[in-house]
C-alpha cells in the first residue's frame, strides 16, 4: 500500500474507531454482570460494566464503548422512565427497566396464590405502572373455580384483566392479547409454570430462536437465569419482557403507607380511627376493624394487608 493510502486507511479507521466508541443500545439480557446490549441498528453487543458495579438492569438504556476483547463496556445509564423491583430482607433485586406496563400471569394449575398477585400488583404500584392480570389455563376445568372467582374480586378493585388458554386457543388468546400489548413493552410477571413462556412465544414467534441464542452466546447451557430478558415485537410495535418464574414477590422496600396507598380497598375504611397513627392492626377504635367487622372489607385481603403491613412496620414490643 502507498503512503498516502495508507494514511487514509488509517484516518478511516481512526474515525470509524471514534464512531464506534460510543454507541447507545438497550440492555435486552443480562447473566451476573455480563449483558447483551441491542443497539437501534439491531445489532447485539456483549458488554460488561464498567468498574463492576451493579446497576444495570435489563431494559436500560446504555452507553457503550468498545473494548479490547471484544467485549463493550457499559459507560453510563440513562435515566429509567420506570423501574420494577422486588425485595427480601437482605436486598433488591431489580426486575426490569423502562416497562410501560406488567402483566401478572396466573392459572389454577400447578398452583395459585393470590397473595404472589397482589404482592406483584403493589409493587407495580409503587413503581408507578399500570398493571393487568392474566387469568391463564382457563382449558382446565379442576381447581377453576378460585381462580375464576379471583378474577371477578381483582375486577371489583379496579383491575384489568383478562381469560385466556394460551395453550388450548392460542388464536383466541392473541386477539385478546394484542389490544393490550400493542405499541407498549410488557414486562411479564408469575410465579413458575403458570404460562409465561407459552403466551410470550405467542406474541414474539422469534422468541424461541432469541433464547437459544442468548443462552448459546452467555454460555448457560441449560442453567435457568435470574434476570429478564427484552423481546422487541417489529409485528405490533412493541416489546415483552420475560421474566422467569420465582415463587416469592418479596416487598421489603414497601413502607406503611406504600401498602395503604395501592390498597383503597382497606384504605377507604380509614377514615375515622380514633389514632391518626393507626395501623389498623390491633389498635382501639379503628374504623378499619369496624369496616372488617362489618363486613365491608374482603377478610382476605384484610389478612393480606394485615401480614404486609406487620413485615414493612412491625410493632413495637
Ligand atoms: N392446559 C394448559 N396448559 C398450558 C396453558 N398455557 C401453558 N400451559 C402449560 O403449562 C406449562 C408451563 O407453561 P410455561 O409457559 O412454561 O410456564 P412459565 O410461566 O413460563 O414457567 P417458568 O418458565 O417456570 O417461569 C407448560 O407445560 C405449558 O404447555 C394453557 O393455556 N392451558
Ligand atoms: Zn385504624
Amino acid at each position: 500500500m502507498s503512503k498516502k493510502g495508507s494514511r487514509r486507511a488509517s484516518r478511516q479507521s481512526e474515525v470509524s474507531q471514534e464512531e464506534r466508541a460510543l454507541t447507545s443500545g438497550r440492555v435486552t439480557a443480562a447473566h451476573g454482570r455480563h449483558y447483551f446490549v441491542t443497539t437501534p441498528a439491531g445489532e447485539r453487543i456483549e458488554a460488561h460494566r464498567r468498574g463492576k458495579k451493579g446497576d444495570v438492569v435489563v431494559g436500560d438504556i446504555v452507553r457503550i464503548s468498545e473494548a479490547v476483547s471484544g467485549v463493550a463496556a457499559i459507560e453510563s445509564i440513562e435515566p429509567r422512565k420506570s423501574l420494577l423491583y422486588r425485595s427480601d430482607e437482605w436486598r433488591i433485586k431489580s426486575l426490569a427497566a423502562n416497562v410501560d406496563q406488567v402483566a401478572i400471569v396466573f392459572s389454577s394449575r400447578p398452583t395459585f396464590n393470590p397473595w404472589f398477585i397482589w404482592k406483584a400488583l403493589l409493587a407495580a404500584h409503587e413503581a408507578g405502572i399500570p398493571a393487568l392480570v392474566i387469568r391463564n389455563k382457563c382449558d382446565l376445568g379442576e381447581d377453576a373455580e378460585a381462580a375464576d372467582a379471583e378474577v371477578e374480586r381483582l375486577k371489583g378493585l379496579g383491575v384489568p384483566t383478562m381469560r385466556i388458554s394460551a395453550l388450548e386457543k392460542p388464536e383466541e388468546a392473541l386477539a385478546a392479547l394484542l389490544p393490550q400489548f400493542e405499541g407498549k413493552t410488557t414486562l411479564l410477571v408469575g410465579q413458575s409454570g403458570m404460562g409465561k413462556s407459552t403466551i410470550l412465544n405467542l406474541l414474539v414467534p422469534h422468541a424461541k430462536a432469541a433464547t437459544r441464542e442468548f443462552s448459546v452466546a452467555l454460555n448457560l447451557g441449560k442453567q435457568t437465569t435470574t434476570a429478564a430478558r427484552w423481546y422487541e415485537a417489529d409485528e405490533w410495535q412493541g416489546a415483552v419482557v420475560d421474566t422467569p418464574g420465582f415463587q416469592e414477590f418479596g416487598l421489603a422496600h414497601l413502607s406503611l403507607s406504600d401498602i395503604l396507598r395501592a390498597m383503597p380497598d382497606i384504605a377507604s375504611h380509614a377514615t375515622d380511627c380514633r389514632f391518626f397513627n393507626c395501623r389498623h392492626l390491633h389498635e382501639p377504635g379503628c374504623s378499619v376493624k369496624a369496616a372488617l367487622e362489618a363486613g365491608e372489607i374482603d377478610p382476605e385481603r384484610y389478612d393480606f394487608y394485615v401480614a404486609m403491613a406487620s413485615e414493612a412496620d412491625p410493632l413495637p414490643r
